[in-house]
Protein backbone atom coordinates (compact mmCIF):
# COMPACT_ATOMS: atom_id res chain seq x y z
CA UNK A 1 0.00 0.00 0.00
CA UNK A 2 1.54 3.19 -0.52
CA UNK A 3 1.95 5.90 1.97
CA UNK A 4 -0.08 8.90 2.58
CA UNK A 5 1.68 12.12 2.05
CA UNK A 6 1.52 14.36 4.89
CA UNK A 7 2.11 18.29 4.64
CA UNK A 8 2.74 20.52 7.49
CA UNK A 9 1.87 24.22 7.48
CA UNK A 10 3.93 25.94 10.39
CA UNK A 11 4.14 29.83 10.71
CA UNK A 12 3.97 32.45 13.80
CA UNK A 13 0.52 33.44 14.60
CA UNK A 14 -1.30 35.34 11.76
CA UNK A 15 1.33 34.58 9.34
CA UNK A 16 -1.25 33.20 6.36
CA UNK A 17 -1.72 29.36 7.54
CA UNK A 18 -5.18 28.79 7.32
CA UNK A 19 -5.31 31.13 4.24
CA UNK A 20 -2.72 28.46 2.99
CA UNK A 21 -4.88 25.91 3.46
CA UNK A 22 -7.74 27.22 1.63
CA UNK A 23 -6.21 27.89 -1.15
CA UNK A 24 -4.31 23.95 -1.30
CA UNK A 25 -7.67 23.05 -1.19
CA UNK A 26 -9.03 25.47 -3.72
CA UNK A 27 -5.91 24.80 -6.31
CA UNK A 28 -5.85 20.80 -5.72
CA UNK A 29 -9.84 20.01 -5.91
CA UNK A 30 -8.71 16.51 -6.89
CA UNK A 31 -7.19 15.46 -3.80
CA UNK A 32 -9.29 14.26 -1.33
CA UNK A 33 -7.84 15.91 1.54
CA UNK A 34 -7.78 14.87 5.50
CA UNK A 35 -6.78 18.17 7.89
CA UNK A 36 -5.43 18.21 11.36
CA UNK A 37 -5.78 21.81 12.67
CA UNK A 38 -4.05 22.50 15.96
CA UNK A 39 -5.20 25.70 17.54
CA UNK A 40 -3.87 27.62 20.76
CA UNK A 41 -7.07 28.12 22.44
CA UNK A 42 -9.64 26.12 23.60
CA UNK A 43 -12.21 27.55 20.90
CA UNK A 44 -10.81 26.50 17.13
CA UNK A 45 -12.30 29.21 15.34
CA UNK A 46 -9.81 28.31 12.27
CA UNK A 47 -11.28 25.05 11.69
CA UNK A 48 -14.65 26.99 10.89
CA UNK A 49 -12.52 29.13 8.74
CA UNK A 50 -11.42 25.96 6.47
CA UNK A 51 -13.44 26.22 3.29
CA UNK A 52 -14.70 23.84 0.83
CA UNK A 53 -14.32 20.56 2.95
CA UNK A 54 -16.11 18.47 4.49
CA UNK A 55 -16.15 19.23 8.51
CA UNK A 56 -16.07 15.12 8.94
CA UNK A 57 -12.28 15.72 7.06
CA UNK A 58 -11.42 18.17 9.94
CA UNK A 59 -9.70 16.82 12.53
CA UNK A 60 -9.03 19.10 15.73
CA UNK A 61 -6.57 18.97 18.46
CA UNK A 62 -7.73 21.88 20.78
CA UNK A 63 -6.25 23.03 24.52
CA UNK A 64 -2.85 23.19 23.97
CA UNK A 65 -0.18 22.82 21.42
CA UNK A 66 0.71 20.24 19.10
CA UNK A 67 4.43 20.61 19.82
CA UNK A 68 4.04 20.09 23.82
CA UNK A 69 1.32 18.42 25.32
CA UNK A 70 -0.56 17.32 21.95
CA UNK A 71 1.88 15.18 20.71
CA UNK A 72 0.40 11.78 21.94
CA UNK A 73 -3.31 13.03 20.84
CA UNK A 74 -1.78 13.65 17.35
CA UNK A 75 -0.58 9.68 17.36
CA UNK A 76 -4.52 9.17 18.20
CA UNK A 77 -5.78 10.97 15.45
CA UNK A 78 -3.34 9.47 12.93
CA UNK A 79 -4.12 5.91 14.03
CA UNK A 80 -7.80 6.63 14.21
CA UNK A 81 -7.67 8.03 10.36
CA UNK A 82 -5.76 4.77 9.49
CA UNK A 83 -7.96 2.39 11.06
CA UNK A 84 -11.29 3.65 10.67
CA UNK A 85 -10.33 3.47 6.52
CA UNK A 86 -11.69 7.67 6.36
CA UNK A 87 -11.39 8.08 2.31
CA UNK A 88 -8.25 10.55 1.53
CA UNK A 89 -5.05 10.48 -0.05
CA UNK A 90 -3.34 13.59 1.34
CA UNK A 91 -3.16 14.74 4.59
CA UNK A 92 -2.38 18.58 5.71
CA UNK A 93 -1.48 19.24 9.13
CA UNK A 94 -1.73 23.36 10.07
CA UNK A 95 0.53 23.83 13.75
CA UNK A 96 -0.21 26.36 16.32
CA UNK A 97 1.19 29.57 15.77
CA UNK A 98 3.35 28.85 18.34
CA UNK A 99 4.47 25.19 17.63
CA UNK A 100 7.99 24.57 17.66
CA UNK A 101 7.60 21.65 14.84
CA UNK A 102 10.64 19.95 15.82
CA UNK A 103 8.68 17.30 17.74
CA UNK A 104 5.91 16.93 15.57
CA UNK A 105 8.69 15.89 12.80
CA UNK A 106 9.95 13.65 14.93
CA UNK A 107 6.98 11.57 15.11
CA UNK A 108 6.65 11.02 11.23
CA UNK A 109 10.39 10.63 11.09
CA UNK A 110 11.23 8.05 13.99
CA UNK A 111 7.81 6.71 15.18
CA UNK A 112 7.87 3.30 13.44
CA UNK A 113 3.88 3.00 12.89
CA UNK A 114 3.15 6.77 11.72
CA UNK A 115 6.39 5.89 9.47
CA UNK A 116 5.09 2.98 7.92
CA UNK A 117 1.33 4.71 7.03
CA UNK A 118 3.46 8.37 6.19
CA UNK A 119 5.61 9.80 4.07
CA UNK A 120 6.53 13.53 4.79
CA UNK A 121 5.87 15.83 1.98
CA UNK A 122 7.19 19.04 2.75
CA UNK A 123 7.34 21.71 5.78
CA UNK A 124 6.05 24.79 4.33
CA UNK A 125 6.20 27.74 6.85
CA UNK A 126 4.44 30.98 6.44
CA UNK A 127 6.56 33.92 7.14
CA UNK A 128 4.33 37.30 7.84
CA UNK A 129 6.50 40.19 5.78
CA UNK A 130 5.29 42.84 7.70
CA UNK A 131 5.83 41.23 11.54
CA UNK A 132 8.29 39.27 11.25
CA UNK A 133 11.32 41.26 12.19
CA UNK A 134 10.04 42.25 15.91
CA UNK A 135 8.05 38.09 15.80
CA UNK A 136 11.55 36.91 15.66
CA UNK A 137 13.53 39.37 18.23
CA UNK A 138 11.13 38.10 21.03
CA UNK A 139 9.92 34.71 20.11
CA UNK A 140 12.75 32.11 19.05
CA UNK A 141 10.03 29.51 18.09
CA UNK A 142 9.46 31.11 14.67
CA UNK A 143 13.46 30.56 13.75
CA UNK A 144 12.74 27.23 14.98
CA UNK A 145 10.16 27.13 12.82
CA UNK A 146 12.04 28.81 9.48
CA UNK A 147 15.01 26.63 10.33
CA UNK A 148 12.96 23.00 9.49
CA UNK A 149 11.53 24.21 6.82
CA UNK A 150 11.66 22.63 3.49
CA UNK A 151 9.27 25.79 1.73
CA UNK A 152 9.12 29.23 2.87
CA UNK A 153 6.22 31.44 1.54
CA UNK A 154 7.29 35.26 2.29
CA UNK A 155 3.71 36.29 2.82
CA UNK A 156 1.37 39.57 3.61
CA UNK A 157 3.69 41.38 0.48
CA UNK A 158 1.40 43.44 0.23
CA UNK A 159 1.83 45.42 3.51
CA UNK A 160 5.81 45.79 2.87
CA UNK A 161 8.01 47.91 0.79
CA UNK A 162 10.72 46.42 -1.64
CA UNK A 163 13.43 47.33 0.75
CA UNK A 164 11.49 45.65 4.03
CA UNK A 165 10.83 42.63 1.85
CA UNK A 166 14.96 42.28 0.69
CA UNK A 167 15.55 42.76 4.57
CA UNK A 168 13.27 39.91 5.73
CA UNK A 169 14.80 37.85 3.10
CA UNK A 170 18.12 38.11 4.37
CA UNK A 171 16.77 37.09 8.02
CA UNK A 172 15.58 34.23 6.58
CA UNK A 173 18.40 33.02 4.71
CA UNK A 174 20.49 33.57 7.61
CA UNK A 175 17.98 30.73 9.65
CA UNK A 176 17.76 28.17 6.13
CA UNK A 177 20.00 28.13 3.73
CA UNK A 178 18.30 25.02 1.96
CA UNK A 179 15.19 26.28 1.53
CA UNK A 180 13.18 26.93 -1.39
CA UNK A 181 11.12 30.55 -0.89
CA UNK A 182 8.19 31.97 -2.34
CA UNK A 183 7.06 35.41 -2.18
CA UNK A 184 3.25 35.56 -2.08
CA UNK A 185 0.15 37.64 -1.05
CA UNK A 186 -2.60 35.96 0.43
CA UNK A 187 -0.91 32.99 0.94
CA UNK A 188 -1.53 32.28 -3.06
CA UNK A 189 0.58 30.04 -4.79
CA UNK A 190 0.74 31.42 -7.99
CA UNK A 191 2.15 29.00 -10.46
CA UNK A 192 4.07 27.01 -7.60
CA UNK A 193 3.21 23.24 -7.09
CA UNK A 194 3.62 22.99 -3.05
CA UNK A 195 2.45 19.40 -2.37
CA UNK A 196 3.83 15.92 -3.97
CA UNK A 197 7.18 17.27 -3.76
CA UNK A 198 8.47 15.17 -1.68
CA UNK A 199 11.12 17.90 -1.00
CA UNK A 200 11.25 17.28 2.94
CA UNK A 201 14.76 15.58 3.74
CA UNK A 202 15.00 13.99 7.44
CA UNK A 203 18.40 14.29 7.70
CA UNK A 204 18.02 18.09 8.21
CA UNK A 205 15.55 18.19 10.94
CA UNK A 206 17.72 15.25 12.94
CA UNK A 207 20.72 18.19 12.66
CA UNK A 208 17.99 20.77 13.60
CA UNK A 209 16.61 19.00 16.57
CA UNK A 210 20.18 17.65 18.05
CA UNK A 211 21.77 21.23 17.28
CA UNK A 212 18.85 23.32 19.15
CA UNK A 213 17.93 20.81 22.21
CA UNK A 214 20.76 22.30 24.15
CA UNK A 215 19.86 25.85 23.44
CA UNK A 216 16.13 24.90 24.49
CA UNK A 217 16.79 23.55 27.95
CA UNK A 218 15.08 25.38 30.61
CA UNK A 219 13.79 27.40 27.87
CA UNK A 220 10.47 26.17 27.54
CA UNK A 221 8.87 28.06 29.66
CA UNK A 222 5.61 26.53 31.56
CA UNK A 223 2.42 27.80 29.90
CA UNK A 224 2.44 27.41 26.42
CA UNK A 225 5.94 29.28 25.69
CA UNK A 226 4.67 32.38 27.79
CA UNK A 227 2.31 33.09 25.68
CA UNK A 228 -1.55 32.89 26.67
CA UNK A 229 -4.94 32.92 25.11
CA UNK A 230 -8.10 33.48 26.71
CA UNK A 231 -11.80 33.29 25.26
CA UNK A 232 -14.52 35.45 25.33
CA UNK A 233 -18.17 34.14 24.93
CA UNK A 234 -21.29 36.63 24.76
CA UNK A 235 -24.86 35.75 24.00
CA UNK A 236 -25.66 39.27 23.54
CA UNK A 237 -25.69 41.25 20.25
CA UNK A 238 -22.32 43.73 20.22
CA UNK A 239 -22.05 47.11 18.72
CA UNK A 240 -19.99 47.76 15.90
CA UNK A 241 -19.20 51.01 16.54
CA UNK A 242 -18.11 50.12 19.89
CA UNK A 243 -16.21 47.34 18.82
CA UNK A 244 -14.73 48.71 16.10
CA UNK A 245 -13.22 51.37 18.62
CA UNK A 246 -12.08 49.81 21.28
CA UNK A 247 -10.45 47.05 19.20
CA UNK A 248 -8.15 49.70 17.44
CA UNK A 249 -7.28 51.63 20.93
CA UNK A 250 -6.50 47.97 22.21
CA UNK A 251 -4.08 46.96 19.90
CA UNK A 252 -2.07 50.19 19.39
CA UNK A 253 -1.98 50.39 22.79
CA UNK A 254 -0.44 46.19 23.37
CA UNK A 255 1.04 46.27 20.49
CA UNK A 256 3.81 44.49 21.46
CA UNK A 257 2.17 42.06 23.22
CA UNK A 258 -1.33 41.27 21.65
CA UNK A 259 -0.34 39.09 18.84
CA UNK A 260 -3.68 37.80 17.67
CA UNK A 261 -7.34 38.43 17.95
CA UNK A 262 -10.17 36.01 16.17
CA UNK A 263 -13.73 35.98 16.37
CA UNK A 264 -16.94 35.34 15.02
CA UNK A 265 -19.32 37.99 16.05
CA UNK A 266 -23.01 38.50 16.32
CA UNK A 267 -23.48 41.97 15.92
CA UNK A 268 -26.50 44.08 16.98
CA UNK A 269 -28.73 44.43 13.60
CA UNK A 270 -26.37 42.53 10.97
CA UNK A 271 -27.95 38.56 10.02
CA UNK A 272 -24.59 37.28 9.28
CA UNK A 273 -21.53 36.48 11.38
CA UNK A 274 -18.77 38.97 11.02
CA UNK A 275 -15.60 37.60 11.07
CA UNK A 276 -13.03 39.65 13.10
CA UNK A 277 -9.20 38.81 12.55
CA UNK A 278 -5.86 40.78 13.79
CA UNK A 279 -2.40 40.29 13.58
CA UNK A 280 -0.64 42.27 16.20
CA UNK A 281 -2.36 46.02 14.47
CA UNK A 282 -4.15 44.66 11.24
CA UNK A 283 -7.51 44.53 11.69
CA UNK A 284 -9.95 42.62 9.04
CA UNK A 285 -13.51 41.97 9.46
CA UNK A 286 -15.30 39.83 7.16
CA UNK A 287 -19.09 38.86 5.98
CA UNK A 288 -19.41 35.11 6.74
CA UNK A 289 -22.30 32.59 6.84
CA UNK A 290 -25.95 34.14 8.14
CA UNK A 291 -27.08 33.36 11.14
CA UNK A 292 -30.32 30.49 10.80
CA UNK A 293 -33.84 31.08 12.36
CA UNK A 294 -33.35 29.10 15.09
CA UNK A 295 -29.37 29.26 16.02
CA UNK A 296 -28.38 30.64 18.86
CA UNK A 297 -26.21 33.54 18.26
CA UNK A 298 -23.33 34.25 20.13
CA UNK A 299 -19.82 36.15 19.95
CA UNK A 300 -16.46 34.24 20.52
CA UNK A 301 -13.60 36.37 20.34
CA UNK A 302 -9.99 34.43 21.22
CA UNK A 303 -7.14 36.73 22.35
CA UNK A 304 -3.23 35.46 21.97
CA UNK A 305 -0.82 37.16 23.52
CA UNK A 306 1.20 38.21 26.55
CA UNK A 307 0.57 39.45 30.23
CA UNK A 308 -3.25 39.29 29.45
CA UNK A 309 -5.42 41.07 32.03
CA UNK A 310 -8.12 38.83 31.49
CA UNK A 311 -9.98 40.75 33.89
CA UNK A 312 -9.95 44.31 32.49
CA UNK A 313 -10.27 42.75 29.11
CA UNK A 314 -13.14 41.01 30.16
CA UNK A 315 -14.89 43.83 31.57
CA UNK A 316 -13.85 45.93 28.58
CA UNK A 317 -15.60 43.14 25.72
CA UNK A 318 -18.98 43.15 28.43
CA UNK A 319 -18.92 47.37 27.62
CA UNK A 320 -19.20 46.17 23.83
CA UNK A 321 -22.47 44.81 23.88
CA UNK A 322 -25.18 46.92 22.10
N1 LIG B 1 -2.81 42.10 3.97
C1 LIG B 1 -2.65 40.77 4.00
N2 LIG B 1 -3.36 40.05 4.89
C2 LIG B 1 -3.19 38.70 4.87
C3 LIG B 1 -2.30 38.05 3.98
N3 LIG B 1 -2.35 36.72 4.24
C4 LIG B 1 -3.24 36.55 5.23
N4 LIG B 1 -3.75 37.74 5.63
C5 LIG B 1 -4.73 38.02 6.70
O1 LIG B 1 -4.08 37.78 7.94
C6 LIG B 1 -5.01 37.24 8.88
C7 LIG B 1 -4.48 35.91 9.41
O2 LIG B 1 -4.46 34.97 8.37
P1 LIG B 1 -4.59 33.40 8.68
O3 LIG B 1 -4.48 32.69 7.38
O4 LIG B 1 -5.77 33.13 9.52
O5 LIG B 1 -3.27 33.20 9.56
P2 LIG B 1 -2.87 31.93 10.44
O6 LIG B 1 -1.41 31.77 10.31
O7 LIG B 1 -3.71 30.75 10.09
O8 LIG B 1 -3.27 32.42 11.89
P3 LIG B 1 -3.17 31.55 13.27
O9 LIG B 1 -3.70 30.20 12.96
O10 LIG B 1 -4.02 32.30 14.22
O11 LIG B 1 -1.76 31.53 13.70
C8 LIG B 1 -6.33 37.12 8.14
O12 LIG B 1 -7.09 38.26 8.41
C9 LIG B 1 -5.91 37.05 6.68
O13 LIG B 1 -6.91 37.49 5.78
C10 LIG B 1 -1.55 38.86 3.06
O14 LIG B 1 -0.73 38.39 2.26
N5 LIG B 1 -1.77 40.21 3.13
Amino acid sequence: MSKIPVTVITGFLGAGKTSLLNNLIAEYSDKKFAIIENEFGEENIDSTLVENIQSEDIFELSNGCICCNLNQELFVVLQKLVESKHDFNHLLIETTGIADPGSILASFISDPIIKNQFELDSVICLVDAKNANSDLKSESVLSKQIAVADIILLNKLDLVNEEEAESILKLIKKQNQHAKIIQSEFSKLGNHQLLDQFSYKPEKIFQHIFGLETNMKGNSSENNHGIQNMLFICDEPLDQMKIGMWLDAFLQFNQDTIYRVKGILNLAGVDNRIILQSVHTQIQATVGKAWNQDEKRESKIVIIGKDLNQEIIKKNLLDLKA
